[in-house]
């Protein structure tokens, strides 16, 4: 099937330097996605973007070029509930990668259990609305209900803004919780401003709430980007991802969220985005935390 990309899409960085950061042993990129391939795995009708490309093979190929050991993929909404491409990467990855799946309620509880065997261990429930159409509460607890048993965790994608309304649905959420992309603050505001103290809070009272302190690239509206040898960008969305980091250092996650869905201004050098993680993670002992004990606790529990 040939598939048409949105207008001024932007593809992800077909040439990313070698990371000057030297990742710890063992480090997972633990929120990236694969794109088809369209013509394999056809993208989903309910779609709100058609992005480029993106496969397997090119996602082990930056794996391996800065130095991570496995990957988590987190199903992408351009392909909605159809897992196949997320599944075939995962089963192609010699268990370097796991993944987090979208799934409506008619899922059966085989279709569950052959998702567990091939690497899957939680699901993503999506709130940003340019991204997906609505779905009730009531589905969504139903399949929160279903996977507890099976050990998963749900991954949350909301913006700040909408924190308050969805405080409730969170908070009643039977499993691990992760938040992508630390709830997207906006980093205009200050970092110990009513809005980010409101997502200091959810993790503070919540012990199951983790975050991935990713995409800076997403968040930061003054750069500098991470193009040209930047060592520095960024530096606007550094606070709040410290922040994070250094008061809950046990339950934070990192990725490169390769490749880049939606992006509209530049696409980040992903070498470039790892040479950012020791300004939020400033101690060896952080980083390990970050990029290794922690992801492994969360997805290979079973090597922990
Ligand atoms: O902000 C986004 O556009 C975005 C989209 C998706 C997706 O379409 O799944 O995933 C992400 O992590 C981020």
């Amino acid at each position: 099937m040939q598939f048409e990309k949105t207008p001024g899409w932007l593809d992800w960085h077909a040439g990313p330097s070698k990371p000057r950061f030297q990742l710890p042993a063992g480090a997972v990129d633990a929120h990236c996605h694969v794109f088809g391939p369209g013509a394999e795995f056809p993208y989903a009708p309910e779609r709100k973007y058609t992005p480029c490309d993106a496969s397997k093979a090119q996602l082990f190929a930056l794996r391996d070029h800065l130095g991570f050991a496995r990957n988590v993929i987190v199903q992408a909404t351009c392909h909605g509930a159809d897992n196949r491409a997320m599944v075939d990467a995962c089963k192609a990855s010699n268990g370097k990668a796991r993944g987090v799946a979208t799934v409506r309620r008619s899922i059966s509880d085989q279709e569950l259990q052959d998702l567990h065997a091939a690497g899957v261990r939680g699901v993503r429930f999506n709130f940003v609305k340019r991204l997906v159409d609505f779905t009730p509460r009531d589905e969504l607890l139903e399949i929160a209900a279903r996977i507890a048993p099976l050990g998963w965790h749900v991954v949350i994608y909301f913006e700040a803004a909408d924190l308050p309304e969805l405080w409730d649905f969170f908070t009643a959420l039977p499993t691990p919780v992760v938040v992508d992309h630390m709830g997207r603050p906006d980093v205009a505001k200050p970092v110990d401003g009513p809005e980010f103290e409101l997502f200091v809070k959810f993790m503070r009272d919540h012990p199951n709430v983790w975050s991935k302190v990713s995409c800076p690239e997403r968040l930061s509206l003054t750069g500098p980007k991470a193009l040209d040898g930047e060592q520095d960008a960024y530096r606007d969305v550094v606070p709040f991802a410290r922040r994070i980091v250094e008061s809950f250092p046990e339950r934070v996650l990192w990725g490169t969220d390769w490749p880049h869905p939606n992006l509209k201004d530049h696409m980040p050098d992903d070498g470039l985005l790892v040479d950012f993680i020791p300004h939020i993670a400033p101690t060896a002992e952080l980083q390990k935390k970050l990029l290794v004990d922690n992801p492994m606790r969360l997805y290979w529990p079973e090597e922990c």
